[in-house]
């Protein structure tokens, strides 16, 4: 089947079903504007609905509007017009339902990997014995069992993003917003930890936005790509990625996969 034939043109299609009444949407936008200083147009009238346990990677250039798109579904940043939900409820601010993470993994310096894990714990109140046991079953189960009480300098950078990975596990949020978690990391490193991340995610059955630049890779996690395009920036397309799971890195050298990447390098570059 040619993988085209089951792409959606987000910009142009009829209203979907409104998350207040379809309990598997768990984002869903409508017409949404977000515009800098009343003149930059940051995301122009992006329409998608998220379905629950689905993960969907964003993808397109710098400045298209990833990261914004994001922040406003994190409630970072307040949108310019048009209507964003979360879990049927429009959104005003940051919620416990949605955590981020970000290419940088910004741990502590003077805390242990597990201390790191359990920020997220301590900013709301003390930590139990049991918030300490899950939060070395989450380092587990990233892969860093012998790690635990290692600090953030004796930690490669994979490794550290592991555990910014465990600290977002932490939060409860099921709902998960990585801006290109692992960019600043070697390639050999990052695919590894994309696999990794697609076997956690299935685990911890969460609905996953993921950020990236690399075609291939916003293909080979995610059940959606959704392709934007710069100035404004623009949901041009919504591709749906048909093959099962689980996925090995052999997916990737299928004609099928190179199909679908050629589909959105097109949808990119008609743009
Ligand atoms: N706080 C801000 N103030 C002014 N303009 C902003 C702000 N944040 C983003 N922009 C502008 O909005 C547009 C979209 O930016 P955004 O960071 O969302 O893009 P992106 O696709 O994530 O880019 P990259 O891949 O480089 O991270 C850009 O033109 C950017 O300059």
């Amino acid at each position: 089947m040619n993988a085209f034939s089951n792409t959606i043109v987000a910009a142009d299609r009829a209203r979907p079903a409104m998350a207040g009444g379809d309990p598997d949407i768990v984002i869903s936008a409508d017409g949404l504007v977000k515009t800098f200083n009343g003149e930059v147009i940051a995301l122009d009238r992006a329409t998608f609905d998220i379905r629950r346990g689905s993960f969907v990677s964003l993808v397109g250039p710098s400045g298209c509007g990833k990261s914004t798109l994001l922040r406003l579904v994190a409630g970072l940043i307040a949108k310019t017009g048009g209507e964003l939900s979360v879990l049927g409820h429009g959104v005003s601010g940051p919620s416990s339902d949605v955590a981020m993470m970000f290419q940088r993994p910004t741990l502590l310096d003077w805390r242990t990997a597990v201390e790191n894990v359990l920020l997220p714990t301590e900013v709301k109140r003390s930590a139990t014995n049991a918030d300490r046991r899950r939060a070395i079953d989450l380092l587990n189960l990233v892969g860093l069992k012998d790690f635990a009480f290692s600090f953030p300098r004796q930690l490669s950078g994979g490794m550290q993003q592991r555990v910014a990975l465990a600290r977002l596990l932490q939060t409860g949020a099921n709902i998960l917003l990585l801006d290109e978690p692992f960019g600043a990391l070697d390639e050999f490193t990052r695919e590894r930890l994309n696999l990794e991340l697609m076997r956690i995610v299935e685990d911890v059955d969460a609905t996953v936005l993921f950020v990236t630049h690399n075609i291939a890779e916003a293909i080979f996690l995610a059940d959606q790509v959704m392709v934007m395009t710069p100035r404004p920036g623009r949901l041009a397309r919504i591709v749906d990625v048909p093959f099962e799971r689980p996925r090995g890195v052999e997916l990737m050298q299928t004609p099928e996969f190179n199909g679908l990447v050629g589909e959105v390098r097109s949808i990119l570059g008609g743009h």
